[in-house]
This record gives C-alpha cells, structure tokens and sequence, in this order.
C-alpha cells in the first residue's frame, strides 16, 4: 500500500465548537488520525464525545474551526462550494439509524435516487441480490421490516460505489439478530466493492470486525489502535 493510501482520509488538528461566550462548548479539541484505503473502521466513545460530529464534517455537511480533513491528498476546506457539493454526491455514501426512505417510492426506486447522482452507479439488479432485496423490489418501505429498511438505505448510500461509506449508528434502530445480520451486510460490501468504511456506534463489541478501532473521549483521541484479529461480524456477540 502507497503512502498515499496509508493516509486516504487524513484528520489533522481538527477542532470543532459550539456557542458562543459562558455556553461555548469545545467538541473536538484538535483531533489527528488517519484511515487507510479500504479499511473498516470504528468509532467508539461515551454519548457528547464528538463522534457525530465529527462524522459529520467528513462528510462535508459541517465544517471545522480550525485544521483539516484530506481525502486522497485534496483538502476539503479547499474545494469550493460546488466542488464539496460533487464531492458529497460522489464520494460518500450516508448511512444513519433512522433509515430516511421515501414513502412512495418502492425498494428499487429508492435505490435508483443513489444512482442518479453518480457517473458510475452499480448494476442495481445485482446490489438488490447482494442485499437480499431482490424480491421485494416492488414493496414500498413501510411493507418492510426494519431490517430490510436499513437494508434499502444501505443500498441507497452504496448504489453509487462511493469511496467512503459513513454509517452513523447504524443498528441504533434494530434487534440484536437483525442487527448482526446488517453488520455482515456491511462487511460483505466492504469486501466486495472496497469502500472505507467509517461507523459511529455505541456497541463496544463491534470493534472485534474491524480494521482499525478509534476511541474517542471528550474530543479527543483516546486510543486509535489497528486490529490485527478481527473477526467476522457473523461471530460477534453482546
Ligand atoms: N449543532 C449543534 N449545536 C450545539 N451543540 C451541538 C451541536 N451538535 C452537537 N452539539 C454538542 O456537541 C457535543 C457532541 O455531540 P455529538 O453528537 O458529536 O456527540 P456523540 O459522541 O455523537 O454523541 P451520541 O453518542 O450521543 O450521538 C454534545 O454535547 C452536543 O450537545
């Protein structure tokens, strides 16, 4: 692996606060690490640690008070306007815990809305088999169970093959069998296509199918280890 890919996603003295004067709060207080090409990697930390937050800047719908995040070498702060704007739309892929489908679109229309933003989008038929949603294409979200909800909108977010593949609690929503069941989900699209991967998420056990493993704490790094035995997420257990 290059140096370059060493440090695909780079984070360097990033800081982040919110408010002003007696109620400013200092969220991320000069963050530094950086992701590898490909990795799988896991945020970890304690409810107001920073990790939305700062999920939220990589993926150019916040900003930094100061430092930077560098993907491929390009600074984000650097970019523009339009270039975040295509930056967002080609790059990255979205998951949260509430799954944001829409309403009266069905399983393979919601999929499609991912693939019209890129040049480059995956065959749909093939992404709906992956995600064993192929035969329930026709079905609107609310004739889905939550799982395959997630499901639907893991598909949106990676239809369009994106680089990096932010996922933002992703389970929060579902029981511990479904739960798994979307983790290798995860996992299997991460093998498959490549993307980085970077998930926030409170399940300590999670970081046992990871690459690398960053814990933060008040805003700051408090371990950023490489995981040389993880394991599947079929095996993992709470
Ligand atoms: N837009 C905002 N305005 C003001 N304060 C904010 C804003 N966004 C986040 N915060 C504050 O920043 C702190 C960190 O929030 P953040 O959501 O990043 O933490 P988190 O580690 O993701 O927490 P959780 O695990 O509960 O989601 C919290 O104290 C929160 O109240």
């Amino acid at each position: 692996m290059s140096e370059k890919e060493r440090k695909f996603l780079e984070i360097v003295d990033l800081k982040k606060g919110f408010g002003s004067g007696e109620t400013r709060q200092e969220v991320l207080r000069g963050m530094n690490f950086s992701i590898a090409k490909g990795e799988f990697c896991v945020l970890l930390g304690p409810s107001g640690s920073g990790k939305s937050t700062l999920l939220n800047i990589i993926g150019g719908i916040d900003s930094a008070d100061s430092g930077y995040i560098s993907i491929n070498g390009d600074k984000l702060e650097t970019l523009g306007e339009s270039k975040l704007t295509q930056y967002r739309r080609k790059h990255l892929g979205y998951v949260f815990q509430m799954y944001n489908l829409i309403g009266n679109l069905n399983v393979k229309e919601n999929i499609e809305v991912g693939a019209y933003l890129s040049d480059n989008p995956l065959d749909i038929d093939e992404l709906l088999n992956t995600l064993g949603l192929y035969e329930h294409r026709f079905k609107l979200p609310n004739q889905l169970s939550g799982g395959q909800q997630q499901r639907v909108s893991i598909g949106r977010a990676i239809v369009k093959n994106p680089d990096i593949l932010l996922c933002d609690e992703p389970t929060g929503a579902l029981d511990y069998n479904t739960s798994k069941e979307i983790l290798k989900l995860i996992e299997d699209v991460n093998i498959k296509y490549g993307n980085t991967v970077i998930m926030v998420t409170h399940n300590e056990a999670i970081k046992n199918m990871a690459d690398h493993i960053i814990k933060l704490r008040d805003g700051e790094v408090l371990h950023n280890q490489i995981n040389a035995n993880k394991i599947s997420a079929t095996n993992l257990e709470w």
